[in-house]
């Protein structure tokens, strides 16, 4: 009986979500804040500044005292402007009642302002002389506060910015930046290591291309990772995984899980107590086992993909990709969605069949090679996983499928 895909996501999600859990307890590393571009952070990033630092004007225009404008609804009133401020300028003197200051976007609100009012919604619209003396008609009263960004509204000194945890994407750099805030400790990221088997890599006669893809995955999740690579010899593969075991937090191999008569990963975890091969109900990507290795008083999950390329790229994108980026603080789900099929296509049947594809500019969905699983040219030429469920054996051209973007 095969593993549905939803069941064998989740077991490996709960494998990685632990071992994430267990890495998370080990040293966090303290990391200038313009390097920290992945992962989460291990403790609260306190703001070392009020965020905006000082009230400032939202609008080109001038600051006023709100009540001096209280009557201009019924007549126009006239104010005489003081020199103006542009942002970067230091404090500037107390603004008094009765007279406006032409500020721009950005600036120091002048002590005594309440309000600004964009220029163009002055009588005249414009600026005119910007050193002050001139006289400016207002039509309109202004509620104290308008487009006022008071400071510390974003947040506080000494309030944090982020959480421990919270996820350091492009928006927390920012954040930790404008908050004053140098380095920050960052949970230490997941260490994988890949670990390819085949007589065939070794003696070159096939190149490896399953691990140069993982690493590359792992890398743009920004997690650390370290590519193996064995013969068909268990013995070989114990040693390596018993050299791998203290410094890594979840190995993936690839190959050796089928019915041949060369498994060396079957042959190496299957017997392992806890560990499970079998087919999961899709295709490409259907042998797959999950194992744990010990060693001392470590336990490393093991996920064990098979060894043709396509099926490594899909399972991962299915098993693997979600949780690792959840982990390291990505987004999990792949950009999703539907479209009509430019062409028809078969199914196996009890599977969910995974196929590559590309989205049309009328959003039909084509297909971009066959659907065996050693095309990886194929695949690396297509935007789309397109799904087939599985109680689906033939789909004609027209019929709706599920696509997630991968490119
Ligand atoms: N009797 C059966 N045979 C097969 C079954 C089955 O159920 N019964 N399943 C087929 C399916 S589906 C798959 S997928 C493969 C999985 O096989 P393995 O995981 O044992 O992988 P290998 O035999 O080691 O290699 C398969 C294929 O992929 C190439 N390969 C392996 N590693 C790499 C690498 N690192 N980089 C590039 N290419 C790699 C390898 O040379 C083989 O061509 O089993 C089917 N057979
Ligand atoms: O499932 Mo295999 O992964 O079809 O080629």
């Amino acid at each position: 009986m095969s593993r549905s895909v939803d069941e064998h996501a989740r077991e490996v999600a709960a494998m990685i979500s632990r071992a994430a859990h267990r890495r998370a307890q080990d040293r966090p590393v303290e990391q200038p804040v313009t390097a920290a571009l992945s992962g989460r952070l291990a403790a609260p990033a306190v703001s070392r500044l009020d965020v905006p630092g000082f009230d400032n004007s939202q609008m080109d225009g001038f600051a006023v005292h709100a009540a001096d404008l209280a009557r201009a609804g019924e007549a126009p009133v006239a104010l005489p402007t003081v020199a103006h401020v542009v942002a970067g300028d230091a404090a500037p003197p107390r603004l008094a009642p009765g007279t406006v200051a032409p500020i721009m976007t950005g600036a120091p609100l002048p002590p005594g302002a309440d309000a600004v009012v964009p220029v163009e919604r002055t009588r005249s619209g414009e600026f005119g002389p910007v050193d002050g003396g001139a006289l400016v008609e207002f039509t309109e009263p202004v509620a104290s506060g308008t487009f006022v960004r008071g400071r510390g509204t974003d947040v506080r000194e000494g309030e944090a910015v982020l959480e421990a945890g919270a996820p350091l994407h492009p928006a927390a750099v920012g954040a930790l930046v404008v908050a004053g805030i140098d380095t920050v400790e960052v949970a230490p990221a997941l260490r994988l290591a890949i670990v390819a088997t085949g007589a065939e890599l070794v003696s070159g006669a096939v190149p490896d291309s399953n691990s140069r893809v993982l690493l590359a995955h792992a890398h743009e999740l920004g997690l650390e990772a370290s590519a193996h690579l064995v013969p068909d010899d268990p013995g070989e593969l114990e040693a390596l995984l018993d050299r791998l075991a203290p410094q890594t937090d979840l190995i993936v191999t690839t190959g050796g899980v089928s019915a041949g008569t060369r498994e060396v990963v079957r042959q190496v975890l299957e017997p392992r107590p806890g560990a499970w091969f079998d087919h999961v109900a899709v295709q490409p990507g259907g042998p797959q086992g999950l194992a744990a290795w010990h060693h001392d008083d470590r336990v490393v999950p093991v996920v064990c993909l098979p060894g043709n390329p396509v099926s490594v790229l899909v399972s991962f994108e299915l098993f693997l990709r979600p949780p690792l980026a959840r982990a390291a603080g990505r987004i999990a789900q792949r950009p999703s969605g539907t479209g009509p099929l430019a062409e028809p296509l078969t199914s196996p049947p009890g599977r969910l069949q995974v196929r590559r594809g590309r989205l049309q500019p009328d959003g039909s969905v084509s297909l971009v090679g066959a659907a065996g699983s050693h095309l990886p040219v194929s695949y690396a030429r297509a935007e789309l996983l397109v799904l087939v469920p599985e109680n689906v054996t033939a789909c004609d051209a027209g019929d709706t499928v599920e696509w997630w973007r991968i490119a």
